[in-house]
C-alpha cells in the first residue's frame, strides 16, 4: 500500500464537503449565464489560469454558447502547499489581447495577489477589458485590496483551506467531485 495514496484517501474521508456536485454545477450555471449576458456579443478571449482552474473551465465553457477563443496562463504561488508565497510565472501570457475583452477564469479567489497581478498583466498588455469569473471566493479580510471581488462569483466560502473543483491539497485532489474544507487540526 503506497503511504502517501492512504493519507490522501484519509484526507478526502476527514474533510468536510462545503458544496456537494449538484451545489457546484448550479452556481456554475448561473455564472455561465451571468457571463453570457455580459459578454455574447463581445468576441472575447477567455483566458484559463493553470493548473487550477481546469476544471471550472472545461464546465463552464461548453455552458458560454457564443464566439469566443481560449487561451492559457500558469501563475502559481501556493507549490503544493496551503500558504501562498512569491508569484511565479510558469507560463506567460502570449496571445494577442489589444484592444479586446478578455475574461479569465480561476477555481479560487483566497487573497487575491494571483488573480491582481494576472488582471495587471493583461490590462498592461492592452486588453479592452479584463472580467474575472471564480468558481470559489474565500470570505475572510485579508484581500490583495479591501473588497476585491471577480466580476462573476460561483460559490462563497469559508476561511478554510479547500480542494475539489480544480484545487488542490499537496497537489492532490483538484479531482474531487466537490469542494472539501481539510480537516482542521
Ligand atoms: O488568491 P490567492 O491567495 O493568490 O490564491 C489563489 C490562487 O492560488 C491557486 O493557484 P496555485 O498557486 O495553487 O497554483 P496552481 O493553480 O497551479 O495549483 C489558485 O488556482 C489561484 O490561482
Ligand atoms: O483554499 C485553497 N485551496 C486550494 N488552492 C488554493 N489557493 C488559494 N487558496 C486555496
Amino acid at each position: 500500500m503506497n503511504p502517501k495514496v492512504e493519507a490522501m484517501r484519509r484526507v478526502l474521508a476527514e474533510a468536510e464537503c462545503i458544496a456537494d456536485s449538484s451545489q457546484v454545477q448550479r452556481a456554475i450555471d448561473r455564472v455561465a449565464a451571468e457571463i453570457t449576458e455580459v459578454l455574447a456579443e463581445r468576441d472575447p478571449l477567455v483566458y484559463v489560469v493553470m493548473k487550477g482552474a481546469v476544471v471550472f473551465a472545461g464546465q463552464i465553457l461548453p455552458r458560454l454558447r457564443f464566439p469566443l477563443e481560449v487561451a492559457y496562463l500558469h501563475a502559481t504561488r501556493y507549490h503544493d502547499t496551503t500558504a501562498g508565497s512569491r508569484l511565479e510565472w510558469r507560463v506567460e501570457p502570449t496571445a494577442p489581447i489589444e484592444g479586446r475583452p478578455v475574461l479569465v477564469l480561476d477555481d479560487i479567489l483566497d487573497e487575491g495577489y494571483t488573480l491582481a497581478a494576472v488582471m495587471q498583466r493583461l490590462r498592461d498588455e492592452g486588453a479592452e477589458d479584463v472580467y474575472l469569473a471564480v468558481l470559489c471566493h474565500k470570505l475572510h479580510e485579508r484581500k490583495a485590496y479591501p473588497g476585491m471581488r471577480a466580476h462573476f462569483t460561483g460559490l462563497e466560502i469559508p476561511d478554510r483551506y479547500v480542494f475539489g473543483y480544480g484545487m488542490d491539497y499537496k497537489g492532490y485532489w483538484r479531482n474531487a467531485d466537490g469542494i472539501y474544507a481539510v480537516r482542521e487540526p
